[in-house]
């Protein structure tokens, strides 16, 4: 069963131009993403691409500045405000891009299991609580003892991310959200989080895992979508990104595969149009393109269905 679908979504954020105007720019466009019951779907794309807006869209923290159009479905039913409020933290977790979200002024522990989060934790008295989440804290993330007894500013940034990961696997979350959980992380526990999306996943929950790194992605992931300038240029599966990466179906997908080290690192020239810097019309990948032609400039491609995944390029085949 589908646990999350995001229908057309489209963000802008609006920007005050001299002392009257002010102009839209469109950092998402047209999106539609799925994440089902029990699957780890990793959203990979350049800097820039739109992974976190979409993320914030998601949760209902996009900044205040921005507009969303499009559906974006939780269970079946539409995500509104009062259900995003209600599932936070609860079902539906985030993992932030940024550890500033930890609160500053509460000890650890106490943010890895929070009071409030489900019926029977709240009569866990304070100090179960704290040693649960020692625990939880030493043993799976391998921090120090007495992590959960010092406040976030005491932390380095890879351990204030470990404490971040054990805040959203402690409870029974049905869809977890994860903004580039990796970096600062050491490998043996990168694994681990892997693991442990793995195992949560296995018992159904839903992961939406955004990441650059597409080598960590595929130990865990079943599906890929790539993002580029905003839209969603593929859907492939994992397999797909095996040898010469001819099962997959965008030449972006396949210049990211063959800038890997294992594949040659052969990065193509050029960089990701910046959202106001977008063209009107016409694939925003084919100024980089080898296989660009007039037809590709002159309209945005839909996305098509293509040998079990998605696409969104009028030659893929
Ligand atoms: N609050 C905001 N106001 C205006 N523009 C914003 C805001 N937040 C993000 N953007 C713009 O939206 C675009 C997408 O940003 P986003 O953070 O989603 O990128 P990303 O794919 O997550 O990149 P990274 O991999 O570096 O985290 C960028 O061009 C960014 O400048
Ligand atoms: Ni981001």
């Amino acid at each position: 069963m589908a646990l999350l679908e995001v229908k057309g979504v489209s963000v802008s954020f609006r920007r005050a131009r001299g002392w009257f105007a002010h102009e839209e720019s469109k950092v998402i466009q047209d999106l539609d993403l799925t994440v089902n019951e029990g699957e780890i779907v990793a959203v990979v794309g350049a800097s820039g691409s739109g992974k976190s807006v979409l993320a914030q869209a998601i949760m209902g923290i996009l900044p205040a500045n921005a507009r969303m159009e499009g559906q974006i479905s939780y269970a079946d039913e539409p995500l509104t405000r009062e259900r995003q409020l209600r599932l936070r933290g609860d079902e539906l977790v985030y993992i932030p891009q940024s550890v500033s979200y930890l609160d500053p002024l509460m000890k650890v522990g106490k943010q890895v299991h929070p009071v409030n989060r489900k019926s029977d934790q709240r009569r866990l008295s304070s100090r179960s609580q704290m040693e649960k989440a020692e625990q939880e804290l030493a043993g799976r993330y391998q921090l120090p003892q007495g992590t959960s007894r010092k406040y976030p500013y005491e932390l380095s940034g890879g351990m204030a991310r470990r404490v971040l990961m054990a805040t959203a696997t402690s409870g029974e979350p049905k869809l977890i959200i994860a903004d580039e959980p990796t970096p600062g992380i050491h490998p043996e526990v990168l694994a681990e989080t892997m693991r442990q999306f793995r195992k949560l996943a296995d018992q159904g929950t839903g992961i939406l895992w955004i990441t650059h790194d597409i080598a960590s992605a595929l130990t865990a992931a079943n599906r890929i979508v790539v993002f580029y300038a905003g839209s969603c240029v593929e859907t492939a599966q994992a397999v797909d990104f095996t040898d010469n990466g001819n099962g997959l179906r965008h030449p972006y997908t396949r210049a990211l595969w063959d800038a890997l080290p294992q594949n040659g690192f052969q990065p193509i020239p050029g960089s990701q149009p910046l959202a106001d810097q977008r063209m009107e019309k016409g694939c925003p990948f084919a100024p980089r393109c080898q296989a660009a032609t007039h037809a590709c400039i002159d309209k945005h491609p839909e996305i098509r269905k293509v040998r079990g995944g998605e696409v969104r390029c009028i030659h893929a085949t």
